[in-house]
């Protein structure tokens, strides 16, 4: 392991952590924190997740706010019935033509929210736990890092098959090799995707957001470019159940991740990938474009009065 990576590991991760909720809302010292759902067709989920955090509404989470990225399902009425303010992507920044995407929603987050510190939750979570938040705000509270993931054993659930581990297929396939060859440094980070993540709205709108699925891995090195490894740290969040989508899904997903690296070592990126699928017979091409430009660091877009 690369040695600063494994310095990292052994001072930066808990993989057992004690925080109570008590001892976070006394370390905010004055500070605030928003919960984040970015949230695409998630009514059969989102409900749950805002559940689980909404207990902590008032004194740990001063917000939960869900995202709609463009839902057509009941995501939005879902979300509110169950106790989130829901933020349509059109509603902030409106200037902006939205753009598809999961980066796209982040970054608008910033601007419908006003925590000091963000918490970051898919929507998509099965059997969400109450105890994410807490642990992901930890570090945040009491050391001085800008960004702290979660890591989880990630069961891979198919059809009607629930694996046990196998998840975090783009994440063992693409992103933890790319990122040992590209920055070793970053090689301690147990799940460098995840999209359980925390930090500070100092970090977050001063970087700016890739598009689609690249959002995390630009993050995560755009905060060891600015902070380096000692800003950022990760905890132990146990098991995390998503709603899992298929290869050629993940497919496109691997490809915008690889861009956003390849941009970030001043490389030329792809902005479409080709895939075959069957159809009868025979085998045929299917291409998929994607939009590559990040958006700009948000506090060069909304000046805070
Ligand atoms: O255009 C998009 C794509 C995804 N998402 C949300 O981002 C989270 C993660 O997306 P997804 O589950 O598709 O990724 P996976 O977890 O399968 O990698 C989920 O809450 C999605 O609803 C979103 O808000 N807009
Ligand atoms: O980690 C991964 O490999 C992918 C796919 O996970 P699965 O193979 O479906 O468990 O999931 C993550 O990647 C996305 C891109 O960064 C994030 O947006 C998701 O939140 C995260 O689940």
């Amino acid at each position: 392991m690369n040695p600063a990576a494994a310095a990292w590991f052994a001072a930066r991760t808990w993989q057992n952590p004690q925080w109570t909720v008590q001892e976070l809302v006394a370390a905010k010292a004055g500070r605030t924190v928003s919960v984040v759902l970015p949230a695409l067709d998630e009514e059969q989920t989102v409900g749950d997740v805002v559940r689980t955090v909404r207990p902590l509404l008032g004194t740990l989470v001063d917000e939960i706010v869900v995202m709609d990225s463009g839902s057509t399902d009941r995501t939005a009425a879902v979300a509110a019935g169950a106790g989130a303010r829901v933020v349509r992507r059109e509603d902030v920044v409106p200037d902006l033509e939205p753009l598809p995407g999961k980066g796209e929603v982040l970054w608008r987050s910033l601007a419908a929210t006003s925590g000091d510190l963000v918490v970051f939750l898919d929507a998509d979570l099965v059997e969400p736990d109450p105890a994410f938040v807490p642990a992901l705000l930890g570090p945040l509270l009491t050391e001085d890092v800008h960004l702290v993931k979660g890591f989880y054993r990630r069961p891979l659930r198919l059809e009607t098959e629930d694996y046990g581990t196998g998840g975090g297929r783009v994440t063992e396939l693409l992103a933890r090799p790319l990122l040992n060859a590209v920055r070793p440094e970053l090689s301690g980070l147990v799940q460098p995707l995840g999209g359980e993540y925390a930090a500070t709205r100092e970090f977050l709108e001063s970087v700016p957001f890739a598009a689609g699925y690249a959002v995390e891995i630009a993050l995560l090195l755009d905060a060891h470019s600015m902070h380096g490894l000692d800003g950022i740290a990760q905890v132990n969040l146990g098991v995390r159940k998503h709603r899992n989508r298929n290869l050629l899904q993940l497919g496109v997903m691997a490809s915008q991740i690889l861009g956003a690296v390849l941009r970030r070592c001043d490389l030329e990126g792809p902005t479409e990938l080709t895939q075959f699928v069957q159809v009868g017979g025979e085998w045929i091409p299917d291409t998929a474009r994607f939009a590559v430009a990040d958006r700009p660091a948000m506090r060069s877009v909304v000046r805070r009065s």
